[in-house]
């Protein structure tokens, strides 16, 4: 049962229409053998019993039923073929979007340990193997079993003795296969960690590219990519070489019982204990039994892989993913930190934080670099659970708030601003679902792109390259902040850009983050101090620790670290190249 789970990432009920019509089918496809059957005993017999007549009229009756038969078998066909496709087909589609929905629900701490390539591989790669397992191999599996299982009923009542020699190697040929699958799972799972290497390899060195060109770096990346493909070559050739020989002797062991079953019928012609015709039958049958038995064991092999890439889909499917209540949140929307200490796996990053960031009020994160200040942005998005410690709003605790429905009343504004391959209108619009032109155009304005988006040859119709590409940093930034009014939540969260922008731009961005954050709780991670000097609070983050905390003027008179980091920016000039 868990095999099915597998094979199907999760979905056994797909497996019943196409197993279903495909044993159909070969049930269908013992009547035309029968029939053969039939017409060579009738042929043969005047020949055998002396006096006795052809039976011409029977004879053209099998022919009609070998038609009638043939009609059947491709009208039985036809819906097994087509319950097998559309069951891969849906269950990979469907499975694809279940997958993407549920990554989206996974804490972030999940996904960034996770490599990016290894990810898209299961989605496209893992995938594509269920749905062969679906369409080819199960239905193929179960129904190579039918014409076999037949026929040895069909035989058990003509002679046991031969029935029972022509399948005699088959339980040892399916133990071999039986014993050999925790082998194959092995290597199974050393290939599929090769192909993903590759994969992520391949997807390092073509996001790379850029820094590569840019460093004139030739060597070391390129020989990382060529080592994965030499591997995986290695590991194709090893699942190969090992499991090629067992699976021929499993199929060599079955064709055996062709010769043991020529042995047997002629020792027991000679004994006069079987008839010439029977033995006829038998190597009629002989012949033709083993084609799908030997067929199943090679399918066997692939399906036992195919199942390991839906094991994988099963297990990031039971990864746990962030829940809570979606019950209102009440009006007052305080944040606060209570001894919050949290690491992304490693060494802490917040260490025991305790904080208040107000409902109203505009709060400012300041800090040295990596000191923690975007970590509590992403902690009050719940995109990670502190290790101890609480993180409140509204005097709830963040963990029994569903992410999603916690998110519904925060707007944030990152660093890196990310747009989808998009038009620029839609890119603006994921703010708000259902938003209207209008709305779209007026929270442009209000961000200060509205100007520059009407320059562009189709204006909010302009499509965007992925990730923003074709536009400037300035540029983007102004319509991550355009979303977030257009999203007009309660609670706005914004990590400045640390990339330097021209003055104008600057002005332009101060503008429409003026606009977000009218009447709203802000929270802000300030690189530019200037920016914040007027701020309601400032948090002052060291390696992790809170360390001073007030507003601006009370700050530069305390004469630490908020003091230190205010003079160095009043006196920082641009790139001097000294001489
Ligand atoms: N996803 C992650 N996995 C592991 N470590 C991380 C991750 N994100 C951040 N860190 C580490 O956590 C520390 C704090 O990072 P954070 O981004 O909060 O700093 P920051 O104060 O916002 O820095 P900056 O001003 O440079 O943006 C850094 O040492 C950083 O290397």
């Amino acid at each position: 049962m868990k095999l099915l789970h597998n094979i199907t990432a999760g979905n056994p009920g797909q497996l019943v229409k196409p197993v279903f019509y495909s044993v159909l089918a070969n049930l269908v496809s013992v009547l035309p053998f029968a029939l053969i059957i039939e017409a060579v005993r009738l042929i043969f017999a005047p020949y055998i019993t002396p006096g006795m007549l052809l039976q011409t009229e029977r004879l053209w009756w099998i022919c009609g039923g070998l038609a009638g038969s043939m009609l059947l078998l491709f009208l039985s066909e036809i819906p097994a073929y087509r319950s097998a496709y559309r069951g891969a087909y849906h269950v990979a589609a469907q499975g694809r979007a279940e997958l993407a929905e549920h990554l989206r629900k996974l804490p972030l701490g999940y996904l960034t340990r996770r490599d990016p390539g290894d990810l898209a591989n299961m989605m496209m790669g893992d995938f594509t193997l269920v749905e062969t397992g679906i369409s080819h191999l199960l239905p193929q599996l179960a129904g190579a079993f039918v014409l076999p299982l037949a026929a040895l009923a069909g035989l058990l009542a003509l002679d046991w003795r031969m029935a029972l020699s022509m399948f005699a190697a088959l339980p040892l040929g399916l133990l071999i296969m039986y014993s050999a699958s925790k082998l194959q799972r092995r290597l199974g799972a050393s290939h599929m960690e090769a192909r993903l290497n590759a994969a992520n390899r391949l997807q390092e060195y073509l996001n790379g590219i850029q820094v590569m060109k840019a460093y004139n770096l030739t060597g070391d990346r390129f020989v990382r990519l060529e080592q994965s493909f030499k591997l995986l070559m290695k590991e194709s050739i090893r699942l190969e070489a090992v499991f090629g020989p067992i699976i021929m002797t499993a199929i060599g062991l079955l064709r055996a019982g062709l010769t043991l079953l020529v042995y047997v019928g002629v020792h027991l012609l000679l004994g006069g204990e079987l008839g010439v015709l029977q033995l006829a039958v038998f190597l009629i049958i002989g012949t033709r039994i083993y084609d799908p038995l030997t067929t199943a064991l090679t399918n066997y092999a692939e399906f036992r892989y195919n199942e390991q890439a839906g094991e994988r889909i099963v297990q990031l499917l039971e990864e746990p993913v962030m829940s809570g209540s979606t019950d209102p949140l009440p009006a007052r929307r305080g944040i606060r930190f209570e001894e919050v200490t949290f690491g992304y796996g490693g060494q802490p990053v917040l260490k025991n934080v305790s904080m208040d960031l107000p409902q109203g009020s505009l709060t400012a994160i300041v800090g040295p670099s990596g000191s923690g200040k975007s970590t509590v942005l992403r902690l009050i998005s719940r995109f990670y659970d502190p290790g101890e410690g609480r993180v409140l709003m509204a005097g709830r605790d963040l963990r029994s708030i569903d992410p999603e429905h916690l998110l519904k009343e925060v707007a944030v504004v990152f660093q890196d601003v990310y747009l989808f391959q998009d038009t620029i209108g839609r890119n603006i619009a994921f703010g708000r679902e259902g938003a209207t032109g209008e709305e779209i155009r007026q929270a442009a304005e209000l961000a200060r792109c509205h100007d520059f988006i009407m320059q562009l040859p189709l204006g909010y119709e302009t499509p965007v390259g992925e990730g923003g590409s074709t536009l400037s940093g300035g540029e983007k930034q102004r319509i991550s902040i355009a979303r977030a009014i257009l999203k007009n939540a309660p609670v706005v969260l914004l990590d400045e850009a640390t990339a330097s922008l021209d003055p104008q731009n600057e002005a332009d961005i101060q503008k429409a983050i003026q606009a977000l954050i009218a009447g709203r709780t802000v929270i802000v991670v300030a690189h530019r101090l200037k920016t914040i000097a007027g701020a309601d609070n400032i948090l002052v983050l060291e390696d992790g620790c809170l360390v001073e905390q007030g507003r601006h003027d009370r700050l530069l008179a305390l004469g630490g670290l908020y003091a230190r980091m205010w003079k160095l920016q009043q006196e920082s000039t641009g790139f001097r190249i000294s001489s």
